[in-house]
């Protein structure tokens, strides 16, 4: 679904690359989780996928095809909601569609409607962003990340900001959403507990610039629940991550 062959990025203010001939692939259907320490590059990687920075060399495929020329085939959601304070929760889930135009008015109202529905928010489509939780305030960034309609879900920390309960709440929502959709999902996060909970694999950026993405497979099958994370294979993968991004730092 996701592929990156020999790609080199660098930022035009550094004299060096931040992404240095990294080839990954990430299969369809997956959830994939990157970590790795602050400032190492994960947000580059999807700012490279969703062409909002252009890449120095290599190539970048999404579903076998390149992605250059093409638009509308990663849905992007970032760590901060982003949602348009002067929008209605409506309007705000219209966006995607009128950004990308040609779809009837109706046809945006049903998609939003039946999207409002599908993440547990029917009912909060008039009201503005600053009357929901910071949790239904995801929900509504989630949904409009879907209503880009694209299959590859690019997720940076979208719940780094929110509190525990809150927040073990919506990994628990989030892989319902993902058992049901069966979309490609990459997700950014700080937390080693999210990332293995969550994901089928984790990736672990192993040094700057990121040359390879080390793959860890996590022994967990779904559906799961949190008591997963108990389990002695689980801990000890846990175990594993955080020594070698404790390695990382003190490098
Ligand atoms: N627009 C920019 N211009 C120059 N350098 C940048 C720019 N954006 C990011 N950087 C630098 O590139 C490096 C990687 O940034 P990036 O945001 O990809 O890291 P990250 O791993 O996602 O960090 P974090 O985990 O803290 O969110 C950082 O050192 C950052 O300072």
């Amino acid at each position: 679904m996701l592929e990156f062959r020999n790609v080199t990025f660098q930022y035009d203010v550094e004299d060096f690359n931040i992404i240095d001939d990294l080839s990954f692939h990430i299969g369809k259907g997956e959830f994939v989780s990157v970590i790795g320490p602050s400032g190492c590059g994960k947000s580059t990687i999807f700012r490279l996928t969703g062409q909002l920075l252009t890449r120095k060399s290599g190539d970048i495929l999404v579903g076998g095809e390149s992605i250059d020329g093409r638009r509308g085939y990663c849905g992007y959601m970032p760590q901060r909601d982003l949602l348009f304070p002067w929008r209605t929760v409506n309007e705000n889930l219209r966006l995607p569609m009128e950004v990308r135009g040609g779809i009837p008015r109706a046809e945006m109202d049903r998609r939003v409607a039946e999207t409002l529905e599908h993440v547990g928010l029917a009912g909060w489509g008039d009201k503005r962003p600053e009357e929901l939780s910071g949790g239904m305030r995801q929900r509504a960034a989630f949904a409009r990340t879907l209503l880009t309609g694209s299959e590859l879900l690019l997720l940076d920390e979208p719940f780094s900001a929110l509190d525990f309960l809150t927040r073990i709440t919506m990994q628990e929502w989030l892989l319902d959403q993902w058992e049901r959709d069966s979309k490609t999902v990459l997700f950014i996060t700080h937390d080693v507990e999210e990332a293995i909970f969550l994901s089928g694999r984790v990736l672990v950026v192993e040094d700057t610039p990121i040359r390879r993405l080390r793959s860890f497979e996590v022994p967990a099958p779904y559906p799961r629940t949190r008591a997963c994370l108990t389990e002695p294979r689980m801990l000890e993968l846990r175990e594993n991550l955080i020594s070698l991004l404790r390695r990382e730092v003190s490098e």
